[in-house]
């Protein structure tokens, strides 16, 4: 089972973050919270935390992680994934879309609207919720 971390980082105004999916890769061109795949060993926040900083610049603390929800579908390359989902309020640094081809941050109702891979849409409405 390949579990992947991931980020809700949500701004002073309410909105979240999201990417956009590189060209030659699974889900290219739809829409994502910025994040991937644990390495060999690693926990899911030091992923996260490495994720972050490779794809966006940013410097999180462990501490500003808050477990938020998860979702069991598929990864990009057909495998079963298991995605947590962290609520992240606070960071160091402006993101950049390092790796994406753009960010956009969007109301948790405005999610419905953009293409999200299928393992995304029940996070929805949790965030709905939660932010
Ligand atoms: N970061 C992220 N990945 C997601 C989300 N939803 C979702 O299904 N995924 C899938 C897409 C990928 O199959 C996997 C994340 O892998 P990754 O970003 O580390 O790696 P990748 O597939 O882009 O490519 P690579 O680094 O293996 O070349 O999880 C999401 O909201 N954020």
């Amino acid at each position: 089972m390949l579990i992947v971390t991931a980020a809700a980082m949500v701004d002073a105004d309410g909105r979240v973050l999201v990417q956009q999916r590189p060209e030659g890769k699974a889900f290219a061109g739809f829409w994502e919270f910025p994040g991937g795949k644990l390495e060999p060993g690693e926990t899911p926040e030091a992923a996260l935390i490495r994720e972050l900083s490779e794809e966006l610049g940013i410097d999180v603390e462990r501490a500003c992680l808050a477990p938020a929800c998860f979702a069991s579908d598929v990864a990009g390359d057909g495998r079963p994934m298991l995605l947590l989902l962290y609520v992240l309020r606070k960071w160091r640094g402006v993101p950049k879309p390092i790796e994406a081809t753009a960010l956009r941050w969007l109301r948790p109702v405005e999610l419905h609207r953009i293409t999200m891979p299928p393992a995304d849409k029940p996070l929805i409405g949790l965030l709905e919720a939660l932010v």
